[in-house]
């Protein structure tokens, strides 16, 4: 079936020269495009400090497209198309005198999207600018993450926001949301009766979510250094993908039906006071280390870093959920920059069955655990206990995997990046893979006391080499209980 193009809209970019535009959202955009889905007068304005012609910097655009969409999908005839719809213009994002400017070379707009790919400091200033020029009343703004360094600066610029755009026109991205794989999450809890009878305290011992890269900080270490993973990572991705996890079944798939849902887990996660912060939460910084038989740089030798620095480029944490669902069942999160691969996986570890009846020493054996597969090799294996074949056998148990692998079902798909399908939504005006304002406050509530603990309790991040799954401590964390991480070599 032909894909339908979405309804026309202006898309202005600000900050549209920068990293994230010219490896991200040019090449969703274009994706977008080559799939026919976006409409003939879509106008593309991308909007940056750089002055000179725009011409110069459209080259610049179409030369990042060439080298970040993968050789066998660029298209002569949809890279032209693309190129056609785009314009540049320079401004100070700061200068209320530009706006103006902006309105005229917009002209009469039926539908703008306002997408922020700049620091989240100049959000306010944006908004501002936008509405004093008439251009806020038909449009949407896309907001990028962090939003905010903690609770207080996050609520300032929510309200800078709220001031111009209301919720239903203001779209949080986080670009986990628009992984094929973790809105899978979705269909796997609630289009399987099979498991949802099975998602709760009496039948689920212990929750693992893992999301390790192997990239280091990639030159943003001067962005990277005043954040550290917990606010990088945990605050958004992670605490989504376990609200995903842990959510009790939305009465529907509306926005608000699964934010609300999103948002008791939030409320839920128990605070983690700082004399619990050493059994209950590990920093880690890494050091120089090998990768795939290659050395690479430790933290503090990266570029434009610093000689010293506490910031934490791996977070394990063992967090619990105050509610009837979960109560008694830890969720372990882990999150680190080079680490051994790229691999993000939740596992669910199942009970034991509650009456015993195989030799004793088998029992180690015995563990149902479902595997989702997030990125990369996207798939779900669930583990099943069966007996070994054969006559000389007797009752031996063995333990195998029922396996769905995405590429190997679905062979002919390409799966989207997260931001083509993300900016797809927006154009249709679709809010359910954003996140509400509640939502980032909860998460940020919950982090900020873990960053208090740890400035109270005056802790340092743990080195680990490069290449490894992390502190030593790490493991330690889990082993306490008496598990291990499912996967680590
Ligand atoms: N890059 C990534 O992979 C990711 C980025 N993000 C988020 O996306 C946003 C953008 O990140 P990223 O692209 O990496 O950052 P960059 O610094 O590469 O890009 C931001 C762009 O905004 C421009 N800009 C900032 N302030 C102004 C201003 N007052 N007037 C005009 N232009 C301005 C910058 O210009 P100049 O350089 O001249 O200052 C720069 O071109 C951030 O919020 C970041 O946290 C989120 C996830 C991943
Ligand atoms: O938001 C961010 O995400 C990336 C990891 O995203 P992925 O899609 O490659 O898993 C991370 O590297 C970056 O530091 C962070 O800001």
């Amino acid at each position: 079936m032909a894909s339908q193009p979405v309804e026309p809209c202006t898309l202005a970019l600000f900050g549209g020269l920068g990293d994230l535009a010219l490896r991200k959202l040019f090449p969703a955009l274009y994706q977008l495009d080559r799939a026919g889905l976006l409409a003939a007068d879509t106008r593309i304005l991308a909007l940056g400090r750089e002055s000179g012609e725009p011409a110069t910097h459209m080259a610049e655009i179409g030369e990042h497209l060439r080298r970040y969409v993968p050789a066998g999908e660029v298209e002569e005839g949809a890279m032209q198309r693309f190129l056609a719809r785009l314009d540049y213009l320079s401004m100070d994002f700061l200068d209320t005198d530009a706006y103006p400017v902006l309105a005229d070379k917009l002209g009469p707009v039926a539908r703008m999207i306002a997408y922020f790919a700049t620091p989240a400091a100049v959000y306010g200033a944006i908004c501002e600018g936008l509405a004093a020029a008439g251009l806020a009343e038909r449009t949407r703004v896309v907001l990028e993450k962090p939003i905010g360094h903690d609770l207080d600066s996050s609520r300032a610029v929510n309200e800078a926001v709220a001031a111009h755009f209301p919720e239903n026109r203001t779209y949080r991205i986080d670009h986990y949301l628009g992984k094929e794989t973790v809105q899978n999450l979705i269909a796997l809890r609630f289009a399987n009766s099979l498991f949802e009878t099975q998602w709760n305290q009496h039948h689920i011992s212990h929750v693992e979510i893992t999301v390790a890269e192997q990239v280091g900080i990639e030159g943003r270490w001067g962005y990277f250094d005043q954040a550290g993973q917990l606010r990088d990572m945990i605050q958004n991705h992670l605490l989504q993908l376990l609200c995903l996890i842990a959510m009790d079944p939305p009465s529907d798939l509306s926005a608000d039906s699964i934010r609300d849902e999103k948002v008791k887990v939030l409320k839920a996660l128990a605070p983690i006071a700082p004399e619990q912060l050493g059994q209950q939460v590990v920093r880690g910084q890494y050091v120089a280390g090998n990768i795939l038989g290659k050395t690479v740089p430790g933290y503090l030798e990266e570029e434009h870093a610093n000689t010293h620095s506490d910031t934490e480029t791996f977070v394990a944490l063992r967090a619990e959920i105050r509610n009837w669902r979960w109560s008694g069942v830890p969720f372990y999160l882990r999150t680190g920059k080079r680490m051994p691969q790229k691999l993000s996986q939740i596992v669910i570890h199942f009970k034991e069955p509650p009456h015993y009846i195989f030799a004793p020493e088998q029992r180690p054996l015995i563990s149902n655990r479902l595997v989702i597969r997030l990125q990369p090799d996207e798939g779900i294996s669930l583990q099943v206990m069966t007996k070994e074949q054969g006559l000389d056998k007797g009752m031996q148990l063995r333990s195998d995997p029922l396996q769905l692998s995405f590429s190997n079902t679905y062979r002919s798909a390409r799966i989207p990046d997260a931001y083509e399908r993300l900016l797809l939504e927006v154009m249709k005006g679709n809010q359910n893979l954003f996140v509400r304002k509640d939502e980032i406050e909860y998460a940020w509530k919950w982090c900020d006391q873990l960053i208090a603990g740890w400035r109270q309790q005056g802790d340092a991040p743990r080195p680990y080499a490069a290449g490894t799954w992390g502190p030593t401590a790490s493991i330690a964390l889990i082993t306490r209980d008496g598990r291990s991480w499912y996967g680590d070599l």
